[in-house]
């Protein structure tokens, strides 16, 4: 087991600037300020690369009573047969991606979509905004002063602007890739295949307020949410702001 991590955190300069951990360019603040918050509650992203232990995280913060919504569970609910990205699916994509009961087979779409680009952003065009749709929901209905969404594409799809805080999951790529097989029965090629349509997780990390580097065991990532959450619920963390 790897010693605990310490999060990458960038630390703001005086002038609304900040510099990046490592002494590189100085980056622009797009972080919505307390005042230009539609309310109190402070959106948090959770997001990373495939495997690299979002849900994980996401079950910490539930088992300390924290709200977080899930896009994972969005995509799928809204391909049900009784809901609207279905039949727009199965115009798409046609009768190879339905199971026996008429049922939208998970794998057989994503068979289609992880080996063709231009497949997998015609059903983002489809999924994106029902579950952009959906999260909004999920966000109004919540009183919660800290609300956390997982949010796989987080980037990809341009939703950061939406959230005042963004926490990306690392961990090293081969232990992702053991991970994904013995957990998900996923093949290192399959988890390969749809890493390669996501940005990488160092620029993830770049563009977050906070860096959860999940190489150890769950205590420790849970550890280092818990000390996140006390600072900021103490007000003792340095100011972050997202790099662009
Ligand atoms: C392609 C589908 C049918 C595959 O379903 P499956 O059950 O095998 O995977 P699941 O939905 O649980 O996703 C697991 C992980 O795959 C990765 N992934 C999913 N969709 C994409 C995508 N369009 N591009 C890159 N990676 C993706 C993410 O890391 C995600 O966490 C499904 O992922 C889907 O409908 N994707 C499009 C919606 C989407 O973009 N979802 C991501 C949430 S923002
Ligand atoms: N610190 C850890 N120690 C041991 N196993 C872990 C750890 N973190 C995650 N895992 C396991 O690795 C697998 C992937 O983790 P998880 O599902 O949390 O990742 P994810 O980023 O949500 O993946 P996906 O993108 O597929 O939704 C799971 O089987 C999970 O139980």
């Amino acid at each position: 087991m790897a010693g605990k991590a310490k999060p990458v955190r960038c630390a703001a300069g005086r002038s609304g600037r900040l510099r990046s951990p490592s002494g590189g360019p100085t980056i622009v603040r797009i972080v919505r300020k307390r005042e230009e918050r539609e309310s109190n509650m402070i959106k948090i992203a959770i997001t990373g690369v495939i495997g690299s232990g979002k849900s994980t995280l996401s079950q910490c913060l539930r088992n300390l009573g924290y709200p977080v919504a899930d896009c994972d569970a969005i995509s799928h609910a809204i391909l049900q047969p009784d809901q609207a990205g279905y039949k727009a699916c199965v115009e798409a994509f046609g009768p190879a991606i339905l199971e026996d009961q008429g049922r939208i087979d998970r794998a057989a779409l994503g068979a289609i979509v992880f080996q063709d680009d231009a497949r997998r952003r015609q059903l983002e065009a489809i999924t994106h905004p029902l579950i952009q749709a959906e999260l909004n929901r999920q966000a109004k209905a919540s009183s919660s002063p800290l609300w956390f969404a997982e949010v796989p594409l987080l980037f990809e799809a341009g939703m950061e602007k939406q959230f005042d805080e963004i926490i990306t999951v690392t961990a090293p790529l081969e232990t992702i890739l053991q991970r994904l097989q013995q957990g998900r029965g996923l093949s290192p090629q399959q988890a390969r295949a749809r890493m390669a349509a996501q940005m990488s997780q160092e620029e993830k990390s770049r563009r977050s307020t906070l860096t959860i580097v999940n190489d150890g065991d769950i205590p420790a990532m849970q550890d280092q949410i818990q000390q996140w959450i006390k600072e900021k619920q103490d007000g003792t963390e340095s100011e972050r702001r997202i790099p662009q």
